[in-house]
């Protein structure tokens, strides 16, 4: 049908699946020759698909909204004429029919899922071309972080004589970086940045007034004041509007904190080491962005300098300037100045650079006696403003466990609502099952990654997408500060869930919506032990449960004994609550029936070892750097379990992992 060198495409879901049909024949090479030229085929594919869309959406117009009038008409005249620009262009570029390449909806999942380089890693294995098998065991593993089977094999891989460090490379990267959804974050990042930048330009300008000529020192202090005091607050306003893609106070370094972050996701360090370097202009002694400064300065080399941006190097110095005038003021004329915008740094910051300070102010110069101004507390880069503990583990019964309130705002859970609802099905990390704990309830779960992707495509804001990461991190540092202090948490696993009671099945219900369990062990309530070992998620060491909702009845978290049925303690969801508490055998938790109504919570676990961290939440290439160091090659003794893992083909490999998919 398709003779090679006729320039047309074989639709890749007949070479997926003569591929397969050899795998299960265990004719590995032309297993192998088939996998290979199906991922081929489909690449091919996407990219004619990227290019024809490119190219008839511009030449159906369909840059601008239709003109009225008739509106209707015209827009569909678009539809069809794009179809037809679209039908034709492919056709070109495949050399067939387009209709020949729609592969079932399995099949594009699969490739979406990169299923294919799963049993592609077999076949290379078995036909011993070991460093191509890492390979596209990698490729896999960056899309399917959480599937349990690969992360054992992977670490087998890392330990087996003769894998170079260089096989663990994504073959998907640049098509990768094409897509990612972390390109778009960047862009639409840093146009909010510009944005925010020039409305505090803006703010500037507006809160001017006309000049004084006051002699009096006194006089033009105050004056100031009141000019600072409208800045800070048109700052502030600037910063909360809605629309904006981060809506927290320091919104200029927690731009730059995410924009380092998706520069490193898509391999740019070059950038990446220029956002760290501006966000360390704010938070000069924030350990992980210094040890990431460090790592970007080894990879860019010796020569490279890295500089923070010069914008932000001149807000900062203004607003430092403006911050010691302020203070200087409020000390001298007295008053109290309530700065709503990140003052304990730029207070601790002002002091250090002026050595002005309340005790050493020269008390002859002023004419009230003023309170000395005591600086916010400041615990670090992270401040905590606004979030309490609401329980304790004496409180709650236990040992590591902590509730803290106000984590998130009411506004910010409604737009994580929000952007679960509109993710609906769409959502991902549940493997597509719907009632993994419970016929009674659905559930619907939503990873950060789906998310932007989500917003990628337009089906979400980019606003809600990021705020979902925004939480994580934001908790990420509550639990970190409050357990580990001076040891880095890494993220795990994020997992946005909301879980539906379905109706009219509610009553006499007698189960619960999430089974006791401990989220990294194995509970064994008769012999009151907690097993440590796969396939439970043993890395991972803190919990941490983001509530967004209480509407809805039922639902309460809590906590037992070993036994999984003395309750020691119980937490009722709310917006903005958190509770978090280790993840081991002292905190066997569940959660009761919900009833009804829909409840949705940011389910977070983190790990105190880097190469467990999520990889969506990872620099590319971190991974292997992290356990090239800390996995010596241990000889022979692994090899046999992973030839026996590796001889199941890959569509078994699921079952294993899949029971405790959902991260649980
Ligand atoms: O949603 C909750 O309150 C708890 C969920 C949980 O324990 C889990 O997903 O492991
Ligand atoms: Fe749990």
């Amino acid at each position: 049908l398709f003779p090679p060198g006729s320039g047309r495409l074989v639709p890749y879901d007949l070479l997926y699946a003569d591929g397969v049909r050899a795998y299960f024949a265990r004719d590995w090479p032309r297993a192998a020759e088939l996998l290979q030229r199906a991922l081929h085929s489909y690449s091919q594919l996407l990219a004619a698909r990227r290019g024809c869309q490119g190219r008839c959406r511009e030449e159906a117009g369909f840059a601008g909204p239709p003109a009225a009038p008739c509106w209707e008409t015209r827009f569909f005249d678009r539809v069809l004429q794009r179809a037809e620009c679209l039908g034709e262009c492919l056709g070109r570029r495949l050399g067939s029919e387009p209709s020949l390449h729609r592969a079932s909806r399995e099949i594009q999942e699969d490739f979406e899922q990169r299923e294919p380089y799963n049993y592609l890693q077999v076949a290379l294995f078995q036909l011993k071309k070991l460093d191509e098998a890492v390979s596209a065991a990698h490729t896999f593993f960056v899309a399917n972080p959480q599937h349990l089977q690969m992360r054992e094999d992977m670490e087998k891989y890392q330990r087996m004589a003769g894998v170079k460090l260089e096989s663990f490379r994504d073959l998907q990267a640049t098509l990768y970086w094409v897509r990612s959804p972390w390109r778009s974050a960047a862009v639409k990042l840093e146009e909010s940045l510009e944005e925010v930048l020039l409305a505090l330009e803006d703010c500037r300008a507006l809160c001017e007034g006309p000049q004084e000529d006051d002699t009096e020192e006194e006089m033009q202090l105050a004056h100031y004041i009141q000019v600072l005091k409208c800045r800070q607050h048109c700052v502030l306003e600037v910063a909360t509007k809605p629309g904006r893609v981060s809506a927290t106070d320091d919104f200029i370094p927690s731009h730059l904190d995410l924009l380092q972050f998706a520069y490193d996701q898509v391999g740019n360090h070059a950038l990446a080491a220029e956002c760290a370097a501006s966000y360390l202009l704010f938070y000069p002694s924030d350990e992980l962005m210094l040890e990431k400064m460090k790592r970007y300065q080894a990879d860019l080399g010796e020569g490279a300098s890295v500089a923070s941006r010069e914008n932000i190097q001149r807000y900062v110095q203004r607003s430092l300037m403006e911050k010691k005038l302020i203070y200087y003021a409020v000390e001298h004329l007295g008053g109290t100045f309530d700065d709503p915008v990140s003052s304990c740094i730029f207070f601790q910051r002002s002091r250090d650079l002026t050595g002005f300070s309340a005790a050493s102010a020269d008390p002859g110069r002023t004419h009230k006696k003023a309170e000395p101004i005591l600086p916010p507390p400041c615990p670090g880069p992270f401040t905590f403003e606004g979030i309490t503990i609401a329980m304790d583990s004496l409180q709650l019964n236990g040992s590591q466990r902590v509730v803290f309130d106000r984590v998130l705002t009411d506004s910010e859970c409604k737009d994580i609502l929000r952007l679960a609802k509109a993710a609906g099905g769409t959502g991902d990390g549940y493997r597509g099952r719907q009632s993994p704990h419970t016929p009674h309830e659905r559930f619907e779960g939503l990873t950060v990654l789906k998310a932007l992707q989500l917003a990628q495509d337009g089906t979400v804001n980019w606003r809600d997408a990021t705020l979902l990461l925004h939480a994580s991190e934001k908790s990420r540092k509550i639990v970190e500060s409050y357990f580990t202090p001076g040891k880095r948490l890494h993220f795990s696993f994020t997992h946005l869930v909301c879980r539906t009671a379905v109706e009219g099945d509610q009553d006499g219900r007698m189960d619960l919506s999430h089974p006791v369990h401990a989220d990294n062990c194995l509970l064994d309530p008769e012999g009151k032990e907690c097993w440590r070992e796969p396939p439970a998620y043993m890395y991972r060491d803190y919990s941490g449960i983001l509530y967004l909702n209480d509407d809805f009845h039922g639902g309460d978290l809590f906590f037992t004994e070993l036994d999984a049925v003395t309750v020691t303690a119980q937490v009722r969801p709310k917006c903005g609550k958190l509770v978090a508490f280790s993840s081991g055998g002292e905190n066997p938790h569940g959660v009761w029936a919900v009833t009804r109504g829909r409840r949705c919570a940011i389910a977070l676990w983190y790990t105190l070892s880097p190469e467990h961290a999520e990889q969506v939440m990872l620099p590319l290439g971190a991974n292997q750097e992290g356990t090239a160091t800390t996995s010596p090659h241990r000889p022979g003794k692994d090899i046999p379990l992973l030839l026996l893992a590796l001889s199941l083909p890959p569509s078994l490999w699921h079952l294993g992992a899949s029971v405790c998919s959902s991260g649980s």
